[in-house]
């Protein structure tokens, strides 16, 4: 499919590596829709973009605000052939802080696993549906889903417990899914970053930051969110790539 007739959604499309996202399926000629919270700054992100792009507040983990998201995909682009899943959160706690005699709080364990592992997979069976109604290329492709995992899915740090789970079921559950998905032409790949510089990592201390990005082999900085956009963009031509998880890291190894 080329990327002038692509209908896209990007979850978490208003920040980071999923604005990156929008930005370079806009400039190569797909529409988009950009699905983030309501409180996130989709609307103006959006609006700064042109046409070819709309802004849904969505959370992603609610059934309802998915399927508007995808229904804003049919009534106004037609279609929809490509989901990618950008929208995450993070938290960092020692599963016990014996300084503060304080467990890892559960809340915080629960809604890092619900946004996202529950919110992307959410999105892919919503989106599977609706990319089932396409027509299949000469290859039998109907459609292609993206994920984010993290290189913390396979090396999460100290405080990680909870955001390295959350990853690390997204990277489980990509084999099975394609398996699901095959007989009806959608693929699925996850990518998992290493350290990327967008709002996420610019919450971290600047000593922190400096410190990560010198532990990177080469290049050694941090990565440019257009670079994880380039890797979703070759995954969606590839017409081979599937049931994969993709670091794009520098050769980092996160330390404990
Ligand atoms: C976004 C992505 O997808 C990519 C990434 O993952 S980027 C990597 C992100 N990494 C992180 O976010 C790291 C998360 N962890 C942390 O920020 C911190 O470890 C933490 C906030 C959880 C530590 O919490 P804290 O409040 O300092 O814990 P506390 O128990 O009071 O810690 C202090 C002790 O732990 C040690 N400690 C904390 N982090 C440490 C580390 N990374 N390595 C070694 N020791 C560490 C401190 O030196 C200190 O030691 P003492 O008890 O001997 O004084
Ligand atoms: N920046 C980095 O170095 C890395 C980032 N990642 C992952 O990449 C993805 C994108 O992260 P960044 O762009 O760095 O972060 P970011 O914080 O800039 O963007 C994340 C976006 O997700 C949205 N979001 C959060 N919860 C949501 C929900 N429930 N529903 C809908 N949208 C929601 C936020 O509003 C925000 O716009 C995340 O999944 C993150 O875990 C993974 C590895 C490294």
């Amino acid at each position: 499919m080329s990327l002038s007739k692509t209908v896209a959604l990007v979850t978490g499309g208003a920040s980071g590596l999923g604005r990156a996202t929008v930005e370079r399926f806009l400039k190569n000629g797909a529409k988009v829709v950009m699905a983030d919270l309501g409180s996130s700054k989709g609307n103006d992100v959006a609006k700064s973009l042109g046409d070819n792009v709309v802004f849904v507040p969505v959370d992603v983990t609610s059934e309802a605000d998915v399927k508007t998201a995808l229904e804003t995909a049919k009534s106004k682009f037609g279609r929809l052939d490509l989901s990618v899943n950008c929208a995450g959160t993070a938290v960092a706690f020692k599963t016990y802080n014996f300084n503060k005699n304080l467990p890892h709080k559960l809340e915080d364990f629960q809604r890092v696993i619900m946004v996202n592992t529950v919110g992307t997979f959410n999105v892919i069976r919503l989106s599977a549906g609706l990319m089932g109604e396409n027509e299949p290329n000469q290859d039998g492709q109907r459609g292609v889903i993206v994920n984010t995992a993290s290189v913390a899915a396979f090396d999460g740090q100290i405080g990680q417990a909870a955001y390295s789970a959350s990853k690390a079921a997204v990277a489980g559950m990509t084999l099975p899914i394609a398996r699901d998905l095959s007989p009806h032409g959608i693929r699925i790949c996850t990518i998992a970053p290493g350290l990327f510089d967008t709002p996420m990592l610019q919450a971290l201390p600047d000593k922190v930051r400096t410190f990560l990005a010198k532990s990177i082999p080469f290049p050694q900085r941090l990565g440019h969110p257009d670079e994880y956009a380039q890797l979703v963009q070759a995954i969606y031509e590839n017409p081979l790539m599937n049931g994969e998880t993709i670091r794009i890291d520098g050769a980092l190894r996160m330390q404990p």
